[in-house]
């Protein structure tokens, strides 16, 4: 038997007693919580959340303004570091990182959508999507191609060449969702994505992320006011004055997302 728990054919204890393995989640929380300020002034933004998202699914997180929403994605990716608690991606933990190793994670393994859609105003919609490859250092025929695929998934091939002040809000949102999974990563999370759109638009935004995580295999993290987005989720959850309330019964996933506390 190896330290990883496989035997020395490279088998688990598991598969050899016939044992179905549940995949392990692509990012999980335990226990996180995010203090800001000290004293009298103290806020506890996020308090002890454990949640867990396998590839391929999709979660809702719920709240009111300052429920902790944008706190707690915050750390899911990386940007912020929890005051106690750990983030997984896969089986890296993210807060024992320096801040060099955080960011290789950050570029490589984790895409960001943004309610105000974060895209660069002098750059025409192409030119957005392939920021993350150039950072990368990736060749430039990959860089043009990769680009290509992605404008044509978004439908918006014939769009390459608008700048985003060109583009409609949904556009410029799918140029958003283009740039953050062009890099192809394993986790993607969406702050409010839809919250500067109409309800059409951010009903058909979301469709295309549902679609997209599904088909890519990506964990999905997306936070949302509206009611009417979590019937896209595998999973859905409460956050409250900075902690996970009981499931009410909505998720359709093949389990609860927030891990029961041990
Ligand atoms: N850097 C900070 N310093 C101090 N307090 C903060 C900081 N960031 C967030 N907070 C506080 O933490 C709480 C949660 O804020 P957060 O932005 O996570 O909520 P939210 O659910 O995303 O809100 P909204 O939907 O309005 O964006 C709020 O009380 C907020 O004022």
């Amino acid at each position: 038997m190896t330290d990883s728990g496989m035997t020395d054919a490279g088998v688990t204890p598991g598969a050899l007693l016939g044992v179905q393995e549940e995949p392990a989640p692509a990012l999980r929380a335990e226990s996180v919580s995010r203090t800001f300020g000290s004293g009298a002034r103290e806020v506890h933004a996020c308090t002890d959340i454990s949640l867990e998202v396998h590839s391929g699914e999709l979660l809702v997180v719920r709240g009111k303004s300052g429920s902790g929403k944008t706190t707690l994605l915050n750390i899911l990716g990386g940007l912020d570091r929890p005051t106690s608690g750990d983030v997984w991606i896969g089986d890296q933990e993210l807060t024992s990182l320096s801040d060099g190793k955080l960011a290789e994670v950050r570029r490589g393994r984790i895409g960001y959508v943004f309610q105000t859609f974060g895209l660069i105003p002098v750059l025409s919609a192409a030119e957005n999507i392939e920021v993350p490859l150039r950072i990368r250092g990736t060749d430039p025929a990959v860089r043009e191609q990769q680009v290509a695929e992605m404008l044509e998934l978004v439908g918006l091939a014939d769009h390459a060449a608008q700048r985003p002040y060109e583009l409609s809000g949904g556009q410029q949102q799918r140029v958003g969702l283009a740039r953050a999974l062009v890099g192809e990563p394993d986790i993607l999370l969406a702050d409010e994505p839809t919250g500067q759109l109409d309800s059409r638009t951010a009903a058909t935004m979301m469709d295309l992320i549902e679609e997209l995580v599904k088909a890519r295999g990506i964990a999905a993290v997306i936070s949302t006011h509206d009611p009417l987005l979590v019937a896209r989720a595998h999973n859905v959850v409460d956050l409250h004055d900075g902690r996970l309330a009981p499931q009410d019964g909505e998720a359709r996933g093949r389990h609860a997302a927030p891990v029961p506390a041990v």
